[in-house]
């Protein structure tokens, strides 16, 4: 049960403004046991497997629940950091490193870190928001690119929150960042900070998580936006077509997935003569399996055993200061008129009066 109308609203104090720095999830612990819990619930959206119940439920309970967990588990552990999941070690300090750099706004700002999938949930922000006394909340997932499995996903919890909940806050929901100009110029001080510290390879891979190619026929925009942000990346880079390429990882089932794939991409490559290639995935905020385990790792032997010489992981955002200012702009864009500066509302008050007395008016 979510918690009574909050105290601190019910005695008058001033309602601040909450920021939910939303990703996808991971699991609590590298087990079995802790990855079972963790797929389940992420592999009962309708959002994320858009196959009838009927014929989806006996291949998860019955095949993926029994065999995935294990194998899963291993490969987190090759990751697992000391503080915990990456992904949720990099989306707490980012939600830390946002709540100062929002700091300075009109209002207090309180930014919370929650996961669509396990923990925090994003129903315990939202119920810690509540008790907070926060009447305004800024739903930011962390998904640069807008897909139905993430974003429209990430807006259903909240809905089914707010379903739950008498005295509802007002929502502002951030859609997608993924041609946004400070979250390119980031990707690209990340690539060009890398190149400075290890040289450059004669090709930068882009490779964005995948999706079942039926979701682009479908209407979802996540294609098309992946292709727009990397070409965006390129021109930053000015990097020449040949200089570059875009492609789709960690297919999973049986149907037709975007392409082309990244491993069949890096195979291509070594056998076609690169010697050493850069791989970027720009559609993480964060580090997180799919980056480090998925790419770092096996993306690197695949390259190498195919003939390649070098592979270097260029690793995502994570608490990189340009990444984390473009956010704080994002989120300081869709927070206009809720939380302002009071010094930007004095200055701009004071030049209405003066545009104003220009027209004739007086004091
Ligand atoms: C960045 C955007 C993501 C999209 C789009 C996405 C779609 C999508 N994913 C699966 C299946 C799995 N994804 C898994 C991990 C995972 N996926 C994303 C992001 C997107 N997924 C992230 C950030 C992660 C890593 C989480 C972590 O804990 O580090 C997994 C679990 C890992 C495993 O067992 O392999 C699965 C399964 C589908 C089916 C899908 C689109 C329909
Ligand atoms: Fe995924
Ligand atoms: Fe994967």
């Amino acid at each position: 049960m979510p918690p009574p109308t909050p105290l601190a609203y019910r005695h008058g104090q001033a309602a601040s403004v909450g920021v939910l720095l939303a990703n996808l999830g991971t699991p609590d612990e590298p087990t079995p046991a802790a990855l079972r819990r963790y797929l389940a619930e992420f592999l009962s959206d309708r959002r994320v497997v858009e196959i009838p119940r009927i014929l989806w439920w006996p291949i998860l309970h019955g095949i993926i629940l029994r065999t995935r967990p294990a194998a899963s588990a291993a490969k987190y552990a090759s990751v697992w950091m000391p503080e915990g999941s990456p992904l949720a070690v990099w989306t707490a300090r980012q939600a830390k490193l946002l709540q100062g750099y929002l700091g300075e706004r009109g209002c207090a700002v309180s930014v919370r870190p929650a996961m669509r999938y396990g923990n925090p949930s994003i129903a315990s922000a939202l119920d810690a928001f509540q008790a907070e006394g926060v009447r305004r909340i800024l739903v930011l997932p962390a998904y640069p690119q807008y897909s139905g499995a993430t974003t429209a996903s990430t807006f259903d919890a909240v809905s089914a929150w707010a379903g739950r909940t008498r005295w509802i806050p007002e929502f502002r929901f951030v859609h997608q960042y993924h041609d946004d100009v400070a979250y390119i110029a980031a990707l690209a001080a990340n690539v060009r900070a890398h190149w400075e510290r290890e040289g450059r390879g004669e090709m930068l891979l882009m490779s964005f998580h995948g999706m079942p190619e039926r979701t682009l026929t479908l209407g979802d925009p996540y294609h098309c936006h992946c292709q727009k942000t990397a070409r965006l990346l390129a021109e930053e880079l000015r990097l020449a077509p040949q200089q570059w390429r875009i492609s789709f990882q960690s297919r999973f089932g049986r149907a037709k997935w975007l392409g082309p794939a990244t491993d069949a991409s890096l195979k291509e490559l070594a056998a076609g003569g690169t010697r050493r290639v850069d791989v970027i995935c720009p559609g993480f905020a964060a580090d997180c399996l799919e980056t480090l385990e998925e790419i770092a790792q096996e993306g690197k032997e695949t390259f190498l055993h195919a003939g390649g010489q070098a592979f270097h992981y260029i690793p995502c955002l994570n608490a990189a200061p340009a990444g984390m200012a473009a956010l704080a702009e994002l989120a300081r864009r869709h927070l206009s008129g809720w939380c302002d500066a009071p010094s930007a509302g004095a200055r701009e008050l004071e030049a209405s009066r003066q545009r104003a007395m220009a027209l004739g008016a007086r004091d």
